[in-house]
């Protein structure tokens, strides 16, 4: 395929997210039906369409209205390349400008933020005078994390054996196991250090968040919320300890006990805890809002009801995993989320509620060049 055919590709795609559809699944099905395109091409449709779901506002008001197509003339606008470069009307290309199209247009300050509406004052009272490069941060890719699995290896130790296979990496200043993806991040997956246990895909921020837990050899230790398991399986990797998962959704953790193999990890799935636990992590569901990179839909689709939702389920999983501790055991609270009523008030009102607990060490981390925005915070049961 021609690159200015990829765009076109990427364009029919935006149109069919604008009417409902995911964009994994959109992309999936083309693929599946598109079986001239290479993986390169696949990869550049996908970057495309990813690149325009994060700046879905501002790459409309670029482009002049709310089609893919002119999402993705806004896009190239906003990203500095010559539209006419791609809408030549050759082959498979998009068909080429009219002269209304080509007339450039300016973007409303409320565009080129790419955030809802409603939203943006939620960032103001979080993040103050960081809202708007943080709202902007998130209008571009994430970097590709790595976790050197400590079971296995060290940080130099699997860089070195990633190097070996063309995959250049360099340290992460958030985390003393992370690595940045430098060069050939499409390699990870298939390559031999990940197969082997010695790396999992893991952002850094996540890392710092584990590495902040007071665990120790010997400890009960809960994953409450684990999902696919990447937080169970760095505690794991620091202790050399059993940890225990569980999820209200145990179908998330199917993948956990191939994962735990490969990491060489002791991972034991249950589905009702038995308490006492002396650290019980909750890694609660939340908006999101620290990897919107990564999952820029999730931004779009945001709404005051969910995000009350939301508010609701942390409520209730602080209350249920607070039960389940023994005194002196640590309540360690995480979203991926950079909004305070998620984070800080959550924390201030299950102190309200839990006069039993003290109040401990927490951190919010911002999205930027190492990692996603996550918010972490410990409450001791005294
Ligand atoms: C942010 S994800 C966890 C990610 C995971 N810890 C990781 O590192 O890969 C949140 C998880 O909480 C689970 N969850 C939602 N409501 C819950 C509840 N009431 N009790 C326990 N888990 C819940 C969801 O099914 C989801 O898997």
């Amino acid at each position: 395929m021609t690159p200015a055919a990829r765009y076109q590709v990427a364009a029919e795609i935006l149109d069919q997210v604008a009417a409902g559809a995911s964009a994994e699944q959109a992309l999936t099905r083309w693929a599946r039906a598109s079986r001239y395109a290479g993986s390169k091409d696949r990869a550049a449709i996908r970057d495309h369409v990813f690149d325009a779901l994060r700046m879905w506002r501002s790459a409309a008001a670029a482009g002049g209205g709310e089609t893919g197509r002119a999402r993705i003339l806004g896009l190239l606008r906003l990203q500095g390349v010559d539209p006419a470069e791609v809408f030549t009307g050759t082959g498979y290309a998009p068909p080429t400008l009219t002269p209304e199209e080509a007339a450039p247009r300016d973007v409303p300050e409320a565009d080129a933020r790419d955030l809802p509406d409603w939203l943006w004052p939620v960032f103001r009272d979080a993040l103050g005078e960081k809202a708007g490069p943080v709202a902007q941060s998130l209008r571009s890719r994430a970097p590709v994390s790595l976790r050197a699995n400590l079971l296995k290896t060290d940080r130099a130790g699997a860089a070195r054996a990633l190097a070996a296979e063309g995959i250049e990496t360099r340290p992460n200043p958030r985390a003393e196991t992370a690595l940045t993806v430098t060069g050939n991040p499409r390699r990870v997956a298939g390559s031999a250090a990940y197969r082997d246990g010695l790396v999992e895909l893991q952002d850094a921020a996540s890392q710092a968040a584990v590495a902040a837990l007071p665990l120790a050899p010997g400890m009960r230790v809960l994953d409450y919320c684990a999902g696919g398991g990447g937080k169970a399986l760095a505690m794991a990797a620091r202790t050399g300890d059993a940890v225990e998962a569980h999820d209200a959704a145990p179908e998330r953790m199917r993948d956990l006990p191939a994962r735990a193999q490969r990491a060489g990890a002791d991972i034991r799935p249950v589905t009702r805890p038995e308490p006492p636990y002396d650290l019980v992590l909750c890694d609660a569901p939340c908006s999101g809002s620290g990897t919107w990179r990564r999952a820029p839909e999730a931004k779009w689709r945001l709404d005051p009801q969910r995000l009350e939702a939301l508010l609701a389920t942390q409520g209730a999983i602080l209350n249920a995993a607070a039960a389940l501790l023994a005194p002196g055991g640590v309540l360690a609270y995480a979203t991926c989320s950079v909004l305070t009523p998620e984070n800080d008030a959550q924390i201030d009102a299950f102190l309200e509620r839990h006069p039993d607990f003290a109040a401990g060490d927490k951190r919010l981390m911002l999205p930027d060049d190492d990692g996603d925005g996550f918010f972490h915070a410990l409450l001791t049961r005294v």
